[in-house]
């Protein structure tokens, strides 16, 4: 089943954008290993965040949606009886694989095919120099964690990311002494903030380059109310379909601007994007404000590799905008897009190529010249919810449709996806 977005315009209204994807795991988790009830408002009602309940659920966690919030409490751990199906969710996965094996639990993780083929090494090498157990099919998913008791260490990350730090720290909170990750490049702190706001003591220090980020075992989590807020991930679809149409005037309520996450917002202010941060307030530890965007001239842009993992998820639409821009853009260091729910890079350059933009890609850089975009292509999505709604976004700004072959993967993290969109005046067929 195809679905196609037309030229569309001008996009006008407010787009409610929903609750945050990496905040609503964390708080699902950290909720299920709390003592007392966790209520949680705004979570990411969608398939990922699903998967993560349900494989709580199977530990032992109750969890359960009322009107308007959902109820978290730990329960009784013990292992599950059948192998978890993560679904397509990486952080999902990730995060959990470390909780479980600081609780020293038996238990089998598996995923789609998008999953499947990802790295989980990654995670299971610091898990078994801790002490756990792990028997992984050649580094990927099906992955077996076999219980056992667990020490701190300190471990330097090799690559920046924000799961495997967080996925260490999950384990560390069960592990005998102190465990410490040092990341030379700081990623997303939703796992610090959070824990700090369930009453756990972490330490966070700065070294020469980065950070150091300890927490010692044996803590107990105290439950705390969670109010997620709008995801800056999702929102960047509606911010980039506005900016490269015309006539645009588009509002988006509550969006966090956890500096972690705001990267694609300056990069595009460095394009010449016009916004307005209005509103600014505190939402349950994070920053939100209302972001007011305009239609916008934007020219090229560089991004270099230490700018990419605060807009990690962000560069197929960040390369939709460059298509429009003025100039020749080059973002450098994105080897980690290969690994994510596709090759990223190669997708992204796909759809670029598919609708007549000229383009090219290294092993780890892409570069496009930006202009009039044709259109009129159609896209792979490969299990890809980001490329999706790249694609679809493009389509509506292109001269001609741009068709999706598969719309399905967006409810990955955005199931309203298509109604926000046209609600705000983008046409769609299919
Ligand atoms: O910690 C998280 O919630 C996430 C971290 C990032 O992954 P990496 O840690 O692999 O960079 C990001 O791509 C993912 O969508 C969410
Ligand atoms: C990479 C992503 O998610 P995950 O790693 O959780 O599958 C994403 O949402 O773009």
């Amino acid at each position: 089943m195809t679905l196609t977005a037309h030229p569309s315009g001008p996009l006008r209204g407010i787009a409610r954008v929903p609750g945050d994807k990496s905040i609503s795991h964390r708080a699902l988790m950290l909720g299920a290993v709390a003592e007392g009830e966790t209520i949680v408002e705004g979570l990411l009602e969608a398939d990922d965040v699903l998967r993560t309940a349900a494989a709580l659920r199977a530990f032992g966690a109750e969890i359960e949606r009322d009107e308007r919030t959902w109820r978290v409490r730990g329960g009784d751990w013990a292992a599950p009886s059948r192998a978890l199906y993560m679904g397509n969710a990486g952080t999902g996965a990730r995060l959990l694989m470390g909780l479980a094996a600081g609780r020293q639990l038996p238990c089998t993780f598996t995923g789609d095919a998008s999953l499947r083929g990802r790295p989980m090494a990654r995670i299971t090498d610091p898990l078994v120099r801790m002490g756990a157990q792990a028997v992984t099919r050649g580094g990927q998913l099906p992955v077996s964690l076999a219980g056992g008791r667990l020490s701190g260490i300190t471990y330097r990350l090799p690559k920046p990311s924000a799961q495997v730090k967080s996925a260490v720290l999950l384990a560390g909170l069960g592990a005998e002494g102190v465990t410490t990750v040092e990341e030379p490049v700081p990623t997303r702190d939703h796992t610090e903030r959070m824990l700090r706001a369930f009453g756990v003591h972490i330490g966070i220090e700065p070294m020469e380059a980065g950070l150091r980020v300890s927490v010692e075992g044996g803590q107990r989590l105290r439950a705390c109310p969670v109010t997620v807020p709008a995801d800056p991930s999702s929102a960047a679809f509606p911010i980039v379909a506005a900016l490269i149409g015309e006539g645009a005037e588009v509002t988006i309520p509550g969006v966090m601007t956890n500096p972690r996450r705001t990267g694609l917002l300056d990069v595009l202010v460095s394009m010449g994007a016009r916004f307005e941060r209005r509103n600014e307030r505190d939402v349950g530890g994070e920053t939100v404000c209302d972001l007011a965007v305009r239609s916008s001239p934007l020219r090229a842009v560089h991004v270099m590799p230490e700018q990419v993992p605060d807009m990690v998820d962000e560069i197929p639409i960040l390369a939709v905008a460059a298509a429009f821009a003025e100039g020749i853009t080059r973002i450098e260091g994105l080897e980690e897009l290969r690994v994510k729910e596709s090759d990223r890079l190669a997708a992204t350059l796909a759809l670029l190529q598919a609708n007549g933009v000229p383009c090219e890609a290294g092993e780890d850089w892409l570069k496009i010249e930006g202009g009039t975009v044709p259109g009129g292509g159609t896209v792979a999505t490969l299990h890809d919810h980001r490329i999706a709604m790249a694609a679809l976004v493009l389509g509506s700004a292109a001269h001609s449709p741009v068709a999706i072959d598969d719309p399905a993967p967006i409810d990955t993290s955005f199931p309203s996806f298509r109604s926000l969109m046209e609600g705000l005046g983008v046409r769609f067929e299919g």
